[in-house]
């Protein structure tokens, strides 16, 4: 379970507030105009977003202010590759930041790539790479992480229709095999019915506790009207 308690960040003229449960496993659409504060509920579940009031708790317990010591993955908007490394490499960080792996972490890293329909492009750097491509090393690195939550910060915005339903297939086959909770950001509100069974509507202020996708879209609250466009 992840909680999102008394939450309350300030950044200037921007603030936003939170407070709700996801329960685990769940799939979670962040949907709401931009600038609203999608990104920043993220980076705050994260770590690298600190909070003025309240707490984010993973299981009852309080998460670490260390990013990396949260049961957490992220991906963001530029699929966070480093471009001087393999794309091996990039996945292999997942495992160890030093990139000393085992031959068996190797091996799971090569398990990886074969996952996500990488097979035989560990040597590659990013660049030589399509989109579609670079988003998959992004999802290979996540499921060696293997963390009970996963973060998507618009991973497939770049990508044309055919390209991102593809990648929204992917990660739900993940998911199911990981079982992981989801929460991605999404420009499209489409993406949240293919993959998403609530959606967390970041509007006014406020990150509202999640509503089912299906009464979201049959009955969406004003604000989600305007978003929308009718
Ligand atoms: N360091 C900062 N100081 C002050 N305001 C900031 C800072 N960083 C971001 N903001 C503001 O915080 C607000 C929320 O930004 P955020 O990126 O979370 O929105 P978003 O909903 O993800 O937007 P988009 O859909 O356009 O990506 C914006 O109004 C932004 O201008």
């Amino acid at each position: 379970m992840l909680t999102v308690d008394t939450m309350r960040i300030e950044m200037g003229d921007f603030s936003l507030a939170g407070d709700f449960k996801i329960a685990p496993g769940v799939r979670v659409a962040v949907l709401g105009p931009s600038g609203a504060g999608k990104s920043t509920l993220l980076a705050a579940i994260a770590g690298f977003q600190p909070l003025d009031a309240g707490q984010i708790l993973w299981d009852a317990q309080l998460m670490s202010k260390d990013p990396a010591a949260r049961p957490i993955s992220m991906v963001f908007q530029d699929n966070n590759l480093f471009p001087h490394l393999t794309v091996a490499q990039n996945v292999g960080l997942g495992l160890r930041p030093n990139l000393r792996l085992t031959a068996e972490e190797h091996a799971r890293v090569a398990q990886a790539l074969i996952r996500v329909g990488l097979e035989g492009m560990g040597d590659r750097k990013p660049a030589q790479l399509s989109g579609g491509q670079i988003a998959r090393v992004a999802l290979a690195r996540v499921l060696l992480r293997d963390r009970p939550v996963l973060l998507l910060d618009e991973p497939f915005g770049a990508l044309g229709p055919a390209l991102k339903a593809e990648m929204l297939a992917l990660v739900r086959d993940l998911l199911d095999e990981t079982g992981a909770t989801l929460l991605m950001v999404s420009h499209d509100p489409v993406d949240a019915r293919v993959l998403c069974e609530q959606v967390v509507l970041v509007a006014g202020g406020e990150a509202h506790a999640p509503v089912a996708t299906e009464e979201m879209f049959a009955n969406p609250p004003e604000v989600m009207r305007e978003y929308l466009g009718h």
